[in-house]
C-alpha cells in the first residue's frame, strides 16, 4: 500500500483584488486534478516553479488545507476525515520562523513541540539533545530563538520536524538560506531518516538536489502534473518534449517540461 495516495485532488482560493475604486475576487485553481502516489520509506520530490501548487499540495496532505475535491490519504486516512490520527505521525517543515517560539531557547522548543506528541521528558530530552547534536546546534541549545541567524532557525526547524521520529517527514523548500556545508549535512539527514524508514515528501527550486535526493518525483506547473516518475523517467519526458535537443539533465528536462505546458494561465477562471 503507497504512504501517501492522491487522486484528482483540486484545491481552489478565492483571491481577493482590491483596487482603489472596487473590489474583485478571483478564483484561483491552485491544484487541479493532481493524482500521484508515494511509496513507504521513499523521497518523493514536488518540483514547479513559483505559485505552481507545491505548498498547496503539501498543506493538503499535512492536514493544514481541505481539498475542494478530489481525494488525499496519508498511510491508509483521508486527509479530511482522519486529520487527527494523521497528525500524529507525521511532520512537516515550512521554513522561516513558522512555529519556532522566539522567546524560548532552541531546547526548550524542541521539548515543547516533543511534548504535543505525548513523549515522556526523559525520552524527549535526550531526543532533542540528540537532534541538536545531528543539526550541529548542540553549543547553541540553551540560545533564544531571537538570537539565531536564518541557517541556525532552518537547522532548528529541521530538528523540530524529527522530534516525534514521524513516519512522514514533508519538507517545503528545506535548503533554503542554508549555507553549503549545511545544505550537505541537511541531505545527509535526510538520506539517513530515509535509511530509517521515514517517508519524505520535499519541494525545492534546486533541481540538483532533486536528482540526488529523489527516488520519485512529479513535476507541476500551473496547479497540474505535468510529467511523474523517476530522475530518469521525468528527463525522458523532457526529451519527448524537444526532440531535437537532447536533455540530459533534469534541469533541461525540467524547463522544456514547463515551456512545454504553455504560458497562459488557465486557473484564473474570471471575476465573480
Ligand atoms: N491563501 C490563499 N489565498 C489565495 N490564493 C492562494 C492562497 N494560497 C496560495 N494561493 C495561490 O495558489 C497558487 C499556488 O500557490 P502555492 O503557494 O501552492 O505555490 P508554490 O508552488 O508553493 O509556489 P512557491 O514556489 O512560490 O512557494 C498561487 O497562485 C497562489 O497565489
Amino acid at each position: 500500500m503507497p504512504m501517501i495516495k492522491v487522486d484528482h485532488l483540486e484545491r481552489d482560493f478565492v483571491q481577493q483584488n482590491i483596487h482603489w475604486w472596487k473590489r474583485t475576487s478571483t478564483i484561483v485553481h491552485a491544484v487541479r486534478d493532481l493524482s500521484f502516489a508515494v511509496q513507504p520509506g521513499e523521497i518523493f520530490g514536488l518540483l514547479g516553479q513559483n505559485g505552481a501548487g507545491k505548498t498547496t499540495t503539501i498543506k493538503t496532505l499535512t492536514t493544514l488545507l481541505l481539498p475542494t475535491a478530489g481525494t488525499a490519504q496519508v498511510n491508509g486516512l483521508d486527509v479530511a476525515r482522519d486529520y487527527k490520527a494523521i497528525r500524529q505521525h507525521i511532520n512537516f517543515i515550512f521554513g522561516g520562523e513558522l512555529g519556532l517560539y522566539r522567546r524560548l531557547s532552541a531546547r526548550d522548543n524542541l521539548l515543547y513541540f516533543g511534548s504535543l506528541y505525548r513523549l515522556p521528558l526523559p525520552t524527549l530530552a535526550k531526543r532533542a539533545d540528540e537532534l541538536l547534536a545531528l543539526v550541529g546546534l548542540d553549543n547553541e541549545a540553551e540560545r533564544l530563538v531571537e538570537t539565531f541567524s536564518k541557517g541556525m532557525i532552518q537547522k532548528l526547524q529541521i530538528a523540530r520536524g524529527l522530534i516525534n521520529d514521524p513516519s512522514v517527514l514533508f519538507m517545503d523548500e528545506p535548503t533554503i538560506g542554508l549555507d553549503a556545508m549545511s545544505v550537505q549535512n541537511l541531505h545527509k539527514i535526510i538520506l539517513q531518516a530515509k535509511q530509517k524508514g521515514t517517508t519524505i515528501v520535499l519541494t525545492t527550486h534546486y533541481l540538483h538536489e532533486a536528482e540526488v535526493l529523489c527516488d520519485h518525483l512529479v513535476v507541476i506547473d500551473q496547479g497540474q502534473k505535468v510529467a511523474g516518475g523517476t530522475v530518469a523517467e521525468v528527463i525522458d519526458a523532457g526529451q519527448k518534449q524537444v526532440p531535437d535537443t537532447a536533455i540530459t539533465s533534469l534541469e533541461d528536462a525540467y524547463i522544456a517540461l514547463i515551456e512545454g505546458g504553455g504560458t497562459h494561465d488557465p486557473r484564473h477562471l474570471g471575476n465573480h
